[in-house]
């Protein structure tokens, strides 16, 4: 069975990974047992889960992107003691100079970078910034990110935080050799229910965790085929010509957590089928009729409308991912967390259980959340819901980003989840385009993940992080 596989694999397209050609050539060595896309070095040289970067008194921060997402951390950042912002860049100067008025009234005063392709590298050469955020499309977050922390930056990435296998190892061996902190910005991992879920795992509540699921089903039609959404239309380009999962970070990064993947668990394979597209082709050529700026999607190959992704972990535990932006249905990350003691379902309406019997009630679920609400919550959630983003979840990971740079703190996410979490799009894209056969998830933390601890949710250490608003 094994040698069958190997030859398969030797056979297949590697194409739909973003590694065609660069197997050995890019020194990324081919290992047809565990897949051609391990990293060159098999053994780790530095880890960075559990990698505390000196303290940093005061936190010096940088933006590139200031479409739709980034200015929502930029509020976010200026609303947090011990934060410097020093610079802002987008390509389009109406948008970066839209963003520097939130800061108006504000002790921020950042220069500013635009007009060009390239302005962002000035403001990573810079030399008093600390942290870079990265809000812009999906296929600049690497080149950027990786460039960044060349240049001595910590980096904080958007969703996903790489688009290919090949980038998802540039990622980690960059941020292992410059020793700068990479983290992906998975916003879902701090949402109430979401820290509720994971403590209650932590404390036992549903036993053996067996089995996860989440997702992103998001109808995003109308906003991808707007030439007054995404810059360009990145997004519907993405969608045009990839396969998979996209998007799979908002409903994974939160179950990857409560099974500690990379931390003591690691995704082992998964396998990944798509629906045939019955809306996006439709709706391009409808477009495309009434303005010529359509065009160009006529005729594209756009992939399916549904995918499903099933991952199974080292420790026989299996976690179940879907998206959807083009089906017209209520949102859902789904949140399932199904254990031998226990249950949760985030979507429609957050629910908890203990026995087959159902559901348990209103005044039940309030004593569960008043006994496991992490101290992260306790502390800062309160705050985080009046300054908003998402209801309160943004607030809650800027804040904790920064608290813990300025206390010398390890990440809660740290470049492994970023790529592994990252990872499941091109993965299950190969798979897809080869009928759902399986496909390792390689180690990104090359054995140390047995030994990564969990991270933090109860502020054991820092927390002093004040807020002003
Ligand atoms: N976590 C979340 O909840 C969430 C929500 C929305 C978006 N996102 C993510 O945020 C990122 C940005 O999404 P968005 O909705 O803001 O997209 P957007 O198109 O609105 O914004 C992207 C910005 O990047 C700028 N840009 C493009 N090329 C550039 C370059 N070379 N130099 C400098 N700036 C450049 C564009 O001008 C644009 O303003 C994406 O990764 C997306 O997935 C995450």
């Amino acid at each position: 069975m094994k040698n069958n596989r190997r030859d398969f694999l030797k056979k297949s397209s590697l194409a739909g990974l973003g590694i065609a050609g660069v197997g050995v050539l890019n020194g990324f060595a081919s290992e047809p047992e565990k897949g051609p896309w391990v990293s060159k070095s098999s053994i780790q040289t530095f880890n960075m889960s559990g990698y505390a970067a000196p303290k940093l008194e005061t936190v010096r921060v940088g933006f590139i992107g200031l479409g739709q997402r980034g200015p929502s951390h930029l509020n976010a950042i200026s609303k947090i003691e011990g934060t410097e912002i020093k610079a802002l860049c987008d390509l389009r100067p109406e948008s970066v100079n839209k963003a520097k008025k939130v800061l108006d009234g504000t002790s921020h005063n950042p220069a500013i970078y635009t007009g060009n392709e390239d302005e962002w590298k000035k403001l990573c050469e810079r030399k008093d910034i600390d942290l870079i955020y990265i809000c812009t499309p999906w296929h600049l977050h690497v080149p950027m990110a990786v460039f960044a922390m060349e240049q001595g930056k910590h980096v904080a990435i958007e969703v996903p935080a790489a688009v290919s296998m090949q980038e998802c190892w540039q990622l980690v061996e960059t941020s292992e050799r410059t020793r700068k902190h990479c983290m992906m910005l998975e916003n879902c991992c701090y949402d109430f229910f979401e820290l509720l879920t994971l403590n209650m795992a932590r404390q036992g509540y549903f036993g053996e965790i067996i089995h996860t699921e989440g997702a992103y089903i998001h109808n995003l039609i109308d906003l991808n085929f707007s030439d007054k959404g995404y810059q360009n239309m990145w997004r519907l380009r993405e969608n045009a010509t990839r396969e998979g999962s996209l998007y799979p970070t908002h409903g994974l990064g939160p179950v990857c957590q409560v099974l500690n993947i990379n931390r003591g668990d690691k995704m082992d394979y998964l396998v990944s089928v798509s629906s045939n597209d019955f809306m996006m082709a439709e709706r391009a050529k409808a477009e495309a009729a009434k303005n010529d700026l359509y065009k160009e999607f006529v005729g594209k190959d756009f992939k399916g409308n549904m995918n499903t992704t099933t991952i199974r972990t080292t420790h026989g535990k299996t976690i179940m991912i879907q998206h959807d932006v083009t089906s017209p249905r209520p949102y859902s990350r789904i949140h399932l967390v199904s254990g031998t003691k226990g249950t949760a379902l985030k979507y429609p309406e957050p629910r908890i259980s203990n026995s087959h019997e159902g559901w348990v009630k209103e005044a039940e679920f309030k004593a569960l959340e008043e006994k496991y609400t992490p101290n992260i919550v306790k502390k800062v959630g309160e705050l985080a819901k009046k300054v908003g983003g998402h209801g309160g979840m943004d607030f809650l990971m800027n804040w904790r980003l920064i608290d813990c740079l300025r206390n010398g703190l390890p990440l809660d996410q740290d470049v492994y989840d970023a790529a592994s979490w990252s990872s499941v799009w091109p993965l299950s894209e190969w798979s897809v385009n080869n009928r759902s056969n399986s496909v390792d998830v390689p180690d990104f933390t090359r054995g140390s993940w047995k030994k990564n601890q969990p991270h933090d949710i109860d502020l054991k250490k820092g927390g002093d992080t004040k807020v002003k608003i």
